[in-house]
């Protein structure tokens, strides 16, 4: 984008008396008035001050040739190069602003600036045809604060005022006719025509003066550019003919003229409001202020390249108006544009190129087709009835009712669509899977990607998965063992497989044995040394002894029968549950292999209203039924294994409260046995009196334990929980009665 300066020039009218005031330098441009100054209405003084005014050229007894030349070719010539260009007269009302745009028809040398920058373009158009040059013409006037256009009728008086807007940063006229123009006669009559619309009205200073502003635009693009065919430029010329600056007084209009020089004198007194706005840059221009500043707004600072001619009387008796009209000047002299050269792509030009290409490549694979033995093929677009043809055959392909070469593959295009209608397919298929799934309550993940989110959904998976687990089962219940595997992960909660495995787990497979058998029970070492001293039947002879016979014994075989019977139910329960988790499991492994070969082989899919088979429809729901009871028995199984552990430590307390309790009443009945020994207490033959390493004192003698009533015989002798001692306490509840007596309890039927 370039700042442009707007160049303004002064063209003085040819006058019979040109004012003495009034000097023109033509070698600096500058035109300097003296002016004498007033004081207070007395008589005229001296010259004694002085105003000068540069200009770009001032141009005083020119020919129009030589006006044209010197302040508007430039702007026609960056035209031609896609700059858009803005030419106006001002001036005081006669002063030859539309002598010097238009021109006098009378001879063919006054014509103004609208002809020759007629003639030039067109000029530009037949010599360089290749430039692909296209004119088009308006021309409109602002009359009284509207818009009319002067082509191609006469307006009438009921025409409508028409709308200025921007567009694209340009000022455009809504509705303005743009009469295309092949030659330079057509664009001549053109603006003949309208300018015979024209509205003029005839004042004392000027017969035919101008009573509106008058806007002449040529529509320049050049179709071809120097770099590439695509390319097109696109601008505009205005050559406006502001209607003059009146002095009421001096033109001595009334009536409808009145009005339209009030109107004219303020349209004018916005554009200067406009201009100095502009040049002060404070930003708001009141470009809107009137139709002519809105007109102008691109001249006065847009895109544009713009010149001023002021037009002004050379004579003392106009140096006021004169005055006023070089201070615009000097004001517009200071602003500056910014003109761009206007390109656009040339959508026709293109659009002709690659309809062209076409042509010629089709005709190459036609070439090439036939060449090859394929005359028929044809690549034109794919018709509507083509695609259904393509979505059948695609459906039966899926629904395996037809091979893959059933799809026909002609060229790329058909290949392309092919695509589009497989991926219509897979959105098809997939959306309504995902409202099925959400239907019968699962996320698409829960079939699609994941299966199963806590059970191994591999059908040829029916136990669990070692390798899976952490650490192993010892006989008492789960550990972490010393080497896990170095992708093992904590299994909080247990994983299913973990769960599964302990519940199959023969070590877990409860024994049903109530009483406790001596011989699996864990290596005693606390045992009492004469214990093994005893035979295997003898020991467990003593045990039972214990367990029947002495108070402590009973309750706590009692205790330990309780807590057993009750991990026998908790380990029925988890068997049960198991079964339900694992026949869950199996079930949902099932539904799955039967829904992938559902997939395979009889999945069809309705494009555009998407659906399973009835097959598929029950399958889900079965699936979705079996989850929920795999969920919900794998959730009591964890309570329930929870139970178990506490109920197994439990029976193994118990156990342990048993045996250590039996061993103390061994060691004491063994003390007490020896005791006897030496006492003698016991008549020969007793069992008492056996000496040796293996007598079967605990077999048929020793070892009922009775509760004695206080003070009867060997009542002073007991076994406690506590170390064993022979005292004269009676022991907490287990008292070793003799022979004697023993006898006599059975004997009297006990
Ligand atoms: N430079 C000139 N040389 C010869 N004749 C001129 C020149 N300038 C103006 N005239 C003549 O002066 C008359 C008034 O000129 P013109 O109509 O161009 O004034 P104007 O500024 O357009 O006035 P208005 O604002 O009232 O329309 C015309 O007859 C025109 O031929």
């Amino acid at each position: 984008m370039g700042h442009h300066r707007v160049k303004v020039f002064l063209r003085l009218r040819p006058s019979c008396r040109p004012s003495t005031a009034i000097h023109v330098d033509h070698a600096a441009n500058t035109i300097r008035i003296d002016v004498q100054k007033q004081h207070g209405g007395g008589p005229p003084r001296p010259y004694n001050d002085q105003m000068v005014f540069p200009f770009d050229s001032i141009i005083q007894s020119s020919c129009q040739e030589t006006v044209f030349d010197q302040c508007a070719k430039s702007v026609v010539e960056d035209v031609l190069g896609g700059y858009n260009g803005t030419i106006l007269t001002y001036g005081q009302t006669g002063s030859g602003k539309t002598f010097t745009m238009t021109g006098d028809t009378k001879a063919y040398a006054h014509r103004g600036i609208v002809p020759r920058a007629i003639e030039r373009i067109f000029a530009e158009k037949v010599a360089k045809p290749e430039a692909g040059i296209v004119v088009h013409v308006s021309y409109l006037e602002v009359y009284n604060e509207g818009i009319y256009d002067l082509l191609p009728q006469r307006r009438l008086a009921s025409a409508v005022s028409l709308t200025a807007m921007e567009d694209n940063g340009l000022i455009e006229i809504k509705g303005l006719n743009k009469m295309h123009c092949n030659t330079k006669a057509e664009a001549l009559k053109y603006f003949f025509e309208g300018e015979r619309h024209r509205s003029v009205a005839p004042h004392t200073m000027n017969q035919i003066s101008s009573r509106s502003h008058c806007v002449f635009t040529l529509f320049v693009e050049r179709h071809s550019g120097l770099r590439t065919l695509e390319e097109v430029t696109s601008c505009k010329l205005n050559l406006v003919d502001l209607a003059g600056l009146e002095r009421l007084k001096r033109t001595e209009v009334g009536g409808q003229a009145k009005k339209e020089a009030m109107l004219i004198n303020k349209s004018l007194s916005f554009l200067e409001q406009a201009v100095y706005a502009v040049r002060q840059g404070t930003g708001h221009v009141p470009f809107r202020q009137s139709r002519l500043t809105t007109l102008l707004k691109d001249a006065l600072g847009g895109n544009c390249k713009t010149v001023l001619i002021v037009c002004a009387w050379a004579e003392d008796f106009f140096l006021d108006e004169t005055i006023s009209t070089l201070k615009f000047a000097q004001r517009v002299k200071y602003l500056k544009t910014n003109a761009i050269i206007n390109r656009r792509p040339d959508a026709a030009n293109v659009e002709r190129k690659y309809v062209r290409e076409i042509s010629e490549l089709k005709q190459e694979l036609a070439l090439r087709d036939a060449l090859t033995g394929r005359p028929s093929i044809s690549y034109d677009d794919l018709t509507e009835e083509t695609r259904s043809e393509l979505r059948e055959r695609i459906q039966a392909f899926l629904a395996e009712e037809a091979g893959i070469d059933s799809i026909p593959i002609e060229n790329f295009k058909q290949v392309k669509e092919l695509f589009c209608l497989f991926k219509e397919a897979q959105v098809s298929l997939r959306g309504e899977l995902e409202k099925l799934l959400r239907d019968y309550g699962g996320g698409p993940d829960t079939f699609l990607n994941h299966p199963a989110t806590d059970v191994d959904m591999n059908p040829g998976s029916t136990e669990p998965d070692d390798e899976e687990c952490v650490g192993e089962l010892d006989t008492e219940g789960f550990h972490v063992g010393p080497v896990a595997p170095d992708d093992a992960r904590p299994d909080f909660p247990p994983s299913p497989h973990a769960m599964v495995r302990a519940l199959r787990s023969p070590e877990l497979r409860y024994e049903d044995d109530t009483v406790l058998d001596y011989e699996k029970s864990p290596p005693i070492k606390a045992a009492p040394p004469d214990l093994w001293d005893l035979d295997q039947e003898e020991r467990n002879e003593a045990f039972l002894e214990y367990k029947r016979n002495t108070e402590d014994g009973q309750i706590q075989e009692q205790e330990l029968r309780t807590k057993t019977s009750e991990l026998r139910m908790r380990k029925q329960s988890a068997r049960e549950l198991y079964t339900t988790v694992n026949d869950s499991k199996h079930e949902i492994a099932d539904i799955k292999k039967l829904l992938d070969s559902s997939s395979k082989a009889g999945a069809r899919v309705e494009f555009g209203n998407a659906a399973f088979d009835e097959q598929k429809y029950h399958l889900m729901q079965r699936f979705s039924v079996a989850r929920s009871a795999y969920q919900t028995a794998f959730q009591e199984l964890k309570e329930v294994k929870s139970e178990l552990d506490l109920l197994q430590q439990e029976v193994r307390d118990c156990k342990q409260k048993l045996l250590e309790s039996f061993y103390r009443w061994f060691e004491t009945m063994s003390a007490y046995r020896g005791d006897l020994s030496k006492m003698e207490v016991f008549p020969p033959g007793s069992l008492a009196a056996v000496t040796g390493p293996k007598q079967s004192i605990y077999k048929a003698d020793i070892g009922k334990v009775e509760t004695l009533p206080p003070g009867s015989p060997g009542s002073n002798m007991s076994l406690t929980n506590g170390p064993a001692s022979l005292n004269n306490e009676t022991a907490k509840g287990s008292t070793v009665v003799s022979q004697q007596n023993k006898m006599q309890k059975i004997k009297a039927g006990r």
